[in-house]
């Protein structure tokens, strides 16, 4: 990968590939080391920056860093950075994608056409009509860089765009002050919120029930943000009448019960998964691990730190 390439020419890279690092390298390794790079949502706790007295930096791949505590990191004086709105763009056509896919049913109209069975297709529940995206109520939760990417592809699609986040912005969409107001109001829930304790299982049994029988629910945030639990048993008993889902609680895994329903769409957490957005957030980490080891600040520091 061109990334790795970059980074082994210009530092020292010892990767653990994926393992714990006190299984893949000695003591005298792990306390040379000065900056990790590692992935936004994987868990890094006080416990595993202890195992590098020497760290100063942690670089995430991407926007996220809900697994970071940054609370630890900060009593270090360790600094974190992540790639902001590198991979916006890409996340956001993947939710209009997810949307498309599950709305309209492609996967299940995909198979009539393979197994030539396209007369059945006219009888199947699954394939009757639904409603298009012209004057469909698209909810936004969380009004981020994605979150108004998001919102901007759906006004082309000539939806009407409301949206729930902390802050209200001076934007042309519709805000509502509650995630409940929310739900109440729009037929399709885009969940875009940055992820951590605060949204932890927000999207809950209450707020799909809210979006009704014909309401659906994309995820393109994080997987803790939805009851994964409460989410299959709303889709099993058709209290909504779909997902699309790009993320999911425990990665790299989603449940038996969720993969079984028709009425899901799935996507293996490939959001930011294009080159244009690989090169942008590699462009990222390279500039906060050369800014860090010139003893400068992080230019794409994580704010809150
Ligand atoms: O998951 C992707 C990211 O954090 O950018």
């Amino acid at each position: 990968m061109a990334d790795k390439v970059l980074i082994y020419s210009r530092f020292e890279l010892l990767d653990t590939g994926g393992k714990p690092p006190r299984e893949v390298f000695s003591a005298d390794e792990l306390s040379g080391i000065r900056a990790m790079l590692t992935a936004g949502g994987s868990p890094l706790g006080a416990e595993a920056m202890d195992l590098f007295p020497k760290l100063g930096a942690i670089v995430c791949y991407g926007t996220g860093y809900d697994g970071v505590d940054l609370k630890a990191a900060a009593a270090r004086n360790i600094a974190v950075g992540h790639s902001p709105g590198a991979n916006a763009a890409s996340v956001a056509d993947i939710a209009m994608t997810l949307m498309l896919a599950t709305t309209r049913r492609i996967l299940v109209a995909d198979q009539y056409v393979r197994s030539g069975d396209w007369a059945a297709s006219k009888q199947s529940p699954m394939m009757r009509p639904q409603a298009g995206m012209p004057g469909r109520r698209i909810g936004v939760y969380g009004m981020g860089e994605i979150g108004r990417k998001i919102a901007a592809r759906c006004a082309a699609f000539e939806s009407e765009v409301g949206y729930f986040s902390r802050t209200k912005y001076d934007l042309p969409y519709q805000y509502f002050p509650s995630l409940e107001a929310l739900a109440d109001w729009c037929s399709v829930l885009m969940i875009a919120v940055r992820a951590g304790g605060e949204t932890q299982h927000v999207v809950n049994a209450d707020i799909l029930g809210r979006l009704g029988a014909d309401g659906y629910v994309v995820n393109i945030s994080r997987g803790s943000v939805i009851d994964e639990r409460a989410l299959v048993a709303a889709l099993t008993d058709k209290t909504i009448a779909g997902a699309g889902l790009d993320v999911f609680e425990k990665e790299p895994h989603a449940p038996d019960a969720l993969t079984a329903l028709p009425n899901v769409v799935f996507a293996p957490h490939i959001g930011g998964h294009t080159l244009d957005s690989h090169v942008a957030m590699q462009n990222c980490v390279l500039a906060n691990l050369t800014a860090f080891f010139e003893g400068k600040p992080l230019p794409y520091a994580v704010k809150s730190v």
